[in-house]
């Protein structure tokens, strides 16, 4: 009796150094005991996610992707359960046509945290996604594009004129900050049928940079390397879409022209989509469409400005377009398909300087798979990234490293080949939606710009970046008007 009234020796405080003892071993056994304990990579890589999550927090992690596949080969640890791979027929398997791999987690922290309502971008599930898009895939088709173009027209005449401002009063100013207020302004008219005037403010006005910058550097791709924290930070996104579709609805807004609301609200009218997915699509537009343009834009001026012989060939294209007359005033989205340097140019650029910066991360699906010789276990997160791909002498040769858009200029089975393995834009099925969208600005704004201006460094000749899922560039520069 009086030995059952004694108190156990081990107390509450047992049971936590017991607890904390399991779960150490937890993580240090599981990763020496996973099948892939052999893969290399960073040593912190091994048993936390912390170590990419402060790589994404030093805004570096492309180019230290790089390096690490440098090191070790084709095949690099991230995290306990993320994994880099470099090889071309890993794309093809993970992306290509009939794949398997979901998208992982890590898009959680892009959207909504509601899993009903996803939009394209972060929807998990294969099958849900293809039923969305399909509703959606007409609005960014080739043949939308004509509806669009007045739109782009509009916006590139008043950045043109606010630029010639710039030139005239000798100021410097940041290239990427203005490109995205370009960007911006165009998928404001495009989407909502008004732009945003960040052309004609000159600044931030609405902090809509400031909420998409969070949204891709700062919340969105830190919150995406731990998912489990996903609070929702949509906020001043939403109310931009929320302001603008009541505007609309209510009759009071300034667009009667084919823009995206418009559409959608038509949609909406005869069934065919519902007020989330019209909100999808609006979130998209300005989430995915504004950074990823102003960011290419960057690139294709700052790679010309390196490399004038580049930019010579350019303008004596345009000319020699202009001169034959085959070249507009404003210049139409189907002349300058027909620029063959001034495409190999955009290609270019966004293959020295994609605008995502890390793998595109999906899960390895039921039964396993091979990838670059490797077997991965169901549920492995594994991902290909565009700055790893496009960095790769084997498959760009050894001048890899050089800005030469006549790498693209050869036939169309090698181009073929090429773009097999470009990635600016993704692939597969969850390619970027919106590509079209982006070379209709590009392609139009650019002849123009250069034919203008020419564009020089004021200060360093190096731009810096910073990046989180978006790379984004910093360099000031001045602009003179050409004779
Ligand atoms: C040069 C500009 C652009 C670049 C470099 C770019 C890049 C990308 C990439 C790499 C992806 C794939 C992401 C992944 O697999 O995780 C993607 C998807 C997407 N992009 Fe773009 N993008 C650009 C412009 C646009 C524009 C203008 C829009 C809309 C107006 C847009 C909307 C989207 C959407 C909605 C998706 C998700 C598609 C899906 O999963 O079905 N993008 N983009």
């Amino acid at each position: 009796m009086i030995a059952q009234l004694t108190p156990v020796p081990y107390g509450v405080s047992t049971l936590v150094v017991a607890s904390v003892a399991l779960l150490i071993l937890y993580y240090l056994l599981g990763p020496l005991l996973s099948p892939l304990r052999d893969i290399e990579g960073p040593a912190f890589a091994r048993y936390t996610r912390l170590w990419e999550l402060y790589q994404n927090w030093r805004g570096q992690l492309e180019h230290v992707t790089v390096a690490l596949h440098e090191e070790y080969g084709p095949i690099v640890r991230l995290a306990p359960n993320r994994y880099s791979i470099s090889d071309p027929s890993a794309i093809r398997t993970i992306y290509g046509a009939g794949s398997k791999f979901s998208k992982s987690d890590y898009y959680d922290s892009f959207g909504s945290p509601s899993m009903a309502h996803r939009d394209v971008f972060t929807q998990k599930s294969n099958e849900k996604h293809a039923t969305e898009r399909r509703k959606t895939s007409n609005l960014y088709a080739m043949s939308s594009m004509v509806t669009y173009e007045p739109f782009v027209d509009e916006v590139n005449a008043r950045f043109i004129a606010a630029l010639a401002d710039h030139a005239s009063h000798g100021l410097d100013f940041d290239l990427f900050t203005w490109m995205q207020f370009y960007a911006f302004d165009v998928i404001g008219e495009i989407t909502f049928g008004r732009s945003f005037g960040l052309i004609e403010a000159g600044y931030d006005k609405d902090r809509l940079l400031h909420a998409a910058h969070v949204g891709s550097i700062s919340y969105g791709s830190m919150v995406a390397l731990v998912p489990e924290i996903h609070p929702c930070h949509w906020r001043v996104i939403q109310r931009v879409i929320t302001r603008e579709i009541g505007a609309r609805v209510q009759g009071t807004s300034l667009s009667n022209r084919k823009d995206f609301l418009e559409k959608c609200v038509e949609l909406t009218k005869t069934g065919k989509m519902d007020e989330f997915v019209m909100n999808n699509v609006l979130g998209a537009n300005l989430g995915a469409g504004s950074d990823t343009t102003g960011i290419s834009l960057t690139a294709v001026i700052y790679f010309l400005m390196r490399n004038p012989h580049c930019l010579e060939k350019l303008r004596g294209e345009i000319e020699r377009a202009a001169q034959e007359g085959n070249l507009s005033d404003p210049v139409s989205f189907q002349e300058a398909q027909r620029l063959p340097y001034l495409q190999a140019c955009i290609k270019e650029a966004l293959r020295m300087h994609a605008a995502v910066g890390q793998i595109l991360s999906r899960v390895v699906p039921e039964g396993g798979a091979q990838l670059a010789g490797r077997h991965f276990p169901e549920g492995t997160v594994v991902g290909v990234n565009a700055w790893v791909i496009h960095s790769d002498a084997s498959i760009w040769g050894k001048d890899v490293d050089q800005f030469r858009p006549e790498r693209w200029l050869v036939p169309k089975e090698e181009v073929a080949l090429l773009e097999q393995n470009f990635l600016a834009f993704g692939a597969g099925a969850r390619t970027c939606i919106g590509k079209n969208i982006s070379l209709l600005e590009m392609t139009k704004l650019l002849p123009q710009l250069v034919r203008r201006f020419d564009f020089v460094p004021a200060g360093n000749k190096n731009w810096t970046t910073s990046s989180g899922w978006f790379v984004k560039q910093k360099i000031q520069v001045k602009l003179i008007e050409r004779k």
